[in-house]
C-alpha cells in the first residue's frame, strides 16, 4: 500500500479549519503563533530567494480574516529588511479577525523608519501611483465561502494585470480550496506558499495555473490530525520504485500475461509489451488469434507468443476462452488485457467470460474497457484477484450514468467507484487519480497532457502491468507507471522541443 508522508497530504478548505481548531484547542499552540510560524516561514523563504532582486516595496493586499494576518506578519519581517510596505485592507481595519488585528498594532510598531503606508479601502488605494517590487496576495484563505465580493474582484483583476510576481499566502485568492474552480475571479499567483498544507484545489481543473510554483510551509500541527485526508501528492521523492532480482530464473523475475491486439490494430499489442520488456520482466507471454501471429514473430522477437484457434483468427472469440485460460494457469503471472483488443461482439464475450473466470491479477485497459462497460453494473470482480482498470475519462464515463464534468467530480466518483468494485482505477487525464479499493486517492502534480495521444496508453498500460508482475501491490505500479512516464518526459523535454511520441516513453 502507498503511505504519503504528512507533507503530501491534500487539504480541503474544512480539513484545513479543523486541523487549525484541534491545534489551537487541543494541543494548545494558538492561533496568533501559527500565525507568527505560518509569516515568517513565507517572509523568510522569500528573502533568501529573491535576495539579489532588489526588492525596495512590496504592495500587500489583505482581507479581514487570518490570511490577512499573515502577510502582515510577512510584511513585518520584510521591513525589517528595509523593504517598505504599503497594505491595502480591502475590508478596513476596524473588523479584523483578533489575530490579524494585533499584528497590525505589532507592524505599525516595528516601523520605526517611517517605510509603511496604509490604505483603508481599494477605492483608497487606487489613487497611488507607486512602482512595487512585488505584491503579497493575502486578501482570503481558506475562508472563501462563495463567488468574491465587493472590491476584492477589483483588486484580484487589477493585481492579474501587473508584470510585477505575485505571491499567494496559503491559496491565490478566489481559488477553490476543494475544487480547483474559480470564485469568480482568481489571482494567478506566480508562487504560492501552502501553510500547513496543499490544498486539494491546487491539482484539481485550473489551480496549477492559478498557483503558479507551490512551496509547503509546515506548521505546528499534529500529523494525526490531518489523518482524515484521504487525498494524496503523488511524487517521485515518496514512491518506492519496483526492484528487480537480477540473476534469477526468468519465470522467478515476474512473468506477464497479454492479451491484445486484433486485425489492424496489432501496434497496440506491441506498444504494451515492448513497455512491459523495458522493465527488466523474466518472460513475457504474448497469447494472440493465430492469424495474426506472423506479424508479431518479425516485431517482438524477444516476447513469447501463444497463438490460439486458427490460423484465419484475427481476433478473440469465446471459442479461445478454455485455450486461453489453460496458458495462464501454467505458470504464476499478472494479466494485461485490452489494448487492441477490438470491439467486435464475440471479442466483448471473450472479454467478459475470461475476466469472470480468471484468477490472476489483471489489468484491464482499452477494449476490454469497453467491453466491460457493456455490462453496465452487472460486473463484479472474482475475490481472489486484484483489478486495475485504466480508463481515460471518455472510458471512464461509460461507468456511469452520471456527467463526470470537471476534475472533483471525477475524483468523486473515481473514489466512490474503486471502493464500491473493491478495484484500483487509474483515471487517465490532467490530474491522473489513482483511486484504491481502500478510499485514498493519489494525484499527480505535472502536466500529463503531453501524454495525450493515441499509443501512450498502451505503453502506460505495459509499464502498470511489468510492475504489478514484479510483484508491487496495485496502487504502488499505477504510481510507478505514473511517475516512470514524468522522468521520461523531462528528460525527453531537455533535448527536444517537439512532441514526444510512445516510443519515447517506453
Ligand atoms: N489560526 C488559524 O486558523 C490559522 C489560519 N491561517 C491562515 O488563515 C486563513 C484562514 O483564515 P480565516 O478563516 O480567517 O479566513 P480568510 O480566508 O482569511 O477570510 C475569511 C473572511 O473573508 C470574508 N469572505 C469570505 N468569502 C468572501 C468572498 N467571496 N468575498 C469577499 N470576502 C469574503 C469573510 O468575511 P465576511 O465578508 O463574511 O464578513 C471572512 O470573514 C488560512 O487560509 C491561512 O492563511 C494560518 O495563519 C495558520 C493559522
Ligand atoms: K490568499
Amino acid at each position: 500500500m502507498l503511505q504519503a508522508p504528512p507533507s503530501h497530504y491534500l487539504l480541503t478548505a474544512s480539513l484545513s479549519q479543523e486541523v487549525d481548531h484541534r491545534t489551537i484547542e487541543e494541543v494548545d499552540i494558538d492561533g496568533f503563533t501559527l500565525m507568527e510560524v505560518a509569516g515568517s516561514s513565507a517572509a523568510k523563504k522569500l528573502l533568501k530567494d529573491y535576495k539579489h532582486a532588489g526588492w525596495s516595496h512590496g504592495l500587500y493586499l489583505c482581507g479581514k480574516g487570518n490570511n490577512g494576518g499573515d502577510t502582515l506578519v510577512v510584511a513585518r519581517y520584510l521591513l525589517q529588511h528595509d523593504i517598505a510596505a504599503t497594505i491595502v485592507f480591502l475590508s478596513g481595519t476596524d473588523d479584523l479577525s483578533p489575530d490579524a488585528q494585533k499584528n497590525w498594532e505589532l507592524l505599525q510598531q516595528f516601523d520605526d523608519q517611517d517605510q509603511l503606508q496604509h490604505h483603508k479601502s481599494w477605492e483608497a488605494f487606487t489613487e497611488t501611483d507607486l512602482e512595487y517590487s512585488f505584491i503579497i496576495d493575502g486578501m482570503l484563505g481558506t475562508g472563501l465561502d462563495s463567488d468574491l465580493r465587493g472590491s476584492y474582484t477589483s483588486a484580484v483583476q487589477w493585481a492579474n494585470e501587473q508584470s510585477t510576481s505575485v505571491f499567494a499566502m496559503d491559496i491565490p485568492t478566489g481559488l477553490h480550496a476543494d475544487t480547483g474552480q474559480i470564485m469568480g475571479e482568481s489571482i494567478q499567483a506566480d508562487r504560492t506558499f501552502a501553510f500547513g498544507g496543499h490544498k486539494q484545489g491546487f491539482y484539481l481543473e485550473v489551480g496549477p495555473a492559478q498557483t503558479g510554483d507551490v512551496t509547503y510551509c509546515e506548521l505546528p500541527f499534529p500529523n494525526q490530525f490531518k489523518s482524515s485526508s484521504n487525498t494524496f501528492l503523488l511524487d517521485e521523492s515518496w514512491v518506492p520504485r519496483p526492484t528487480l532480482q537480477p540473476g534469477q530464473h526468468k519465470y522467478a523475475s515476474g512473468v506477464l500475461y497479454i492479451i491484445a491486439g486484433s486485425e489492424g490494430l496489432t501496434g497496440a499489442a506491441q506498444l504494451a509489451a515492448r513497455s512491459a520488456w523495458a522493465e527488466g520482466l523474466g518472460a513475457i507471454i504474448l497469447i494472440c488469434p493465430r492469424g495474426l501471429l506472423s506479424i508479431y514473430e518479425q516485431t517482438l522477437p524477444s516476447i513469447i507468443k501463444k497463438p490460439v484457434g486458427s490460423k484465419s483468427d484475427e481476433h478473440f472469440t469465446r471459442q479461445h476462452l478454455a485455450n486461453v485460460l489453460e496458458i495462464i494457469g501454467k505458470k504464476e503471472g499478472a494479466v494485461l488485457i485490452g489494448p487492441g483488443l477490438g470491439r467486435q461482439e464475440g471479442t466483448i464475450q471473450f472479454t467478459n467470460e475470461f475476466l469472470s473466470q480468471n484468477t490472476r491479477d489483471a489489468i484491464i485497459d482499452a477494449d476490454a474497457l469497453w467491453a466491460l462497460a457493456q455490462q453496465k453494473d452487472g460486473w463484479r470482480k472474482p475475490d481472489n484477484t486484484q483489478w486495475i482498470l485504466t480508463p481515460h475519462p471518455g472510458e471512464l464515463g461509460r461507468f456511469t450514468d452520471q456527467a463526470v464534468a470537471d476534475d472533483y467530480n471525477r475524483l468523486t466518483f473515481v473514489r466512490n467507484f474503486s471502493s464500491d468494485k473493491q478495484i484500483t482505477v487509474l483515471s487517465k487525464g490532467m490530474p491522473g487519480i489513482i483511486g484504491t479499493s481502500s478510499g485514498p486517492c493519489y494525484l499527480t502534480n505535472y502536466n500529463t497532457r503531453y501524454f495525450a495521444r493515441a499509443g501512450n496508453g498502451d505503453v502506460l498500460a505495459g509499464k502498470i502491468a511489468a510492475y504489478v508482475a514484479l510483484g508491487q501491490e496495485p496502487d504502488q505500479s499505477c504510481a510507478n507507471a505514473l511517475l516512470q512516464g514524468k522522468q521520461k518526459l523531462d528528460s525527453y523535454l531537455q533535448d527536444s522541443s517537439d512532441l514526444p511520441e510512445p516510443k519515447d516513453f517506453i
